[in-house]
């Protein structure tokens, strides 16, 4: 066995909540969103784990949400390490717009393309397999080699960077990526062999 990585997405951001693409935009947190964040930490408190190190990326809604979980775990003071890597998918032109005046005009099948499958780019934008070619190699040069060390990692990132962590990490097929969604502040935790093999998983809801 080697170490622990835990995935948490950002809690509820103010664009979450109005139903807006946000990408690369950067909203701030709705009140329901710190509350997330910090009900992220203290559940990974209750069960005792220490991150050695923080990721996140250089949106706010991201590091407010690490700053939350790492003040509930008494860690405020943590090596936190920003990196664009990390952000958000790019929604190109569709940031700022509403889903569903989104769905009006393009149609509820293509807009589900755009925003669930593998390699469909919104237009301007990043599809799922952009968004893994930045965030896998970053994953395994800067995230990884910790993890193989033995040590804890959080990583607070976006829906669709974690989605494209997750379908690496659980060896997910462009077909199975398009029914997986990632909840905002619920912490999910892999402990990954020596070998860099997922030796567990555990989702932390309620
Ligand atoms: O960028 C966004 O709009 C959200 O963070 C994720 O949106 P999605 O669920 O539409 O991919």
């Amino acid at each position: 066995m080697s170490g622990t990585l835990i995935l948490v997405r950002h809690g509820q951001s103010e664009w979450n909540l109005k139903n807006l693409f946000t990408g690369w935009r950067d909203p701030g947190l709705t009140e329901k969103g710190h509350e997330e964040a910090k009900d992220a930490g203290r559940r990974l408190k209750a069960r005792g784990f220490k991150p050695d190190i923080a990721y996140t990326s250089v949106l706010s809604r991201a590091q407010v949400t690490n700053d939350h979980i790492l003040k509930e775990l008494g860690r405020e003071d943590l090596e936190t390490i920003r990196d664009q890597a990390l952000n958000e998918r790019d929604y190109g032109d569709l940031s700022g717009l509403n889903k569903d005046d989104a769905r009006e005009k393009w149609g509820e099948e293509q807009v589900h393309v755009w925003r669930r499958s593998y390699d469909t780019p919104p237009p301007g934008g990043e599809s799922l397999k952009d968004t893994g070619a930045r965030v896998w190699p970053y994953f395994l040069h800067e995230i990884l080699p910790h993890v193989l060390r033995g040590e804890t990692v959080l990583v607070a990132a976006h829906g669709n960077s974690l989605r494209a962590l997750v379908m690496a990490l659980d060896g997910l097929s462009g077909d199975e990526i398009v029914k997986m969604e990632i909840a905002t502040g619920v912490p999910i935790v892999y402990k990954l062999n020596a070998d860099s093999t997922v030796a567990s998983k555990e989702v932390l809801e309620d």
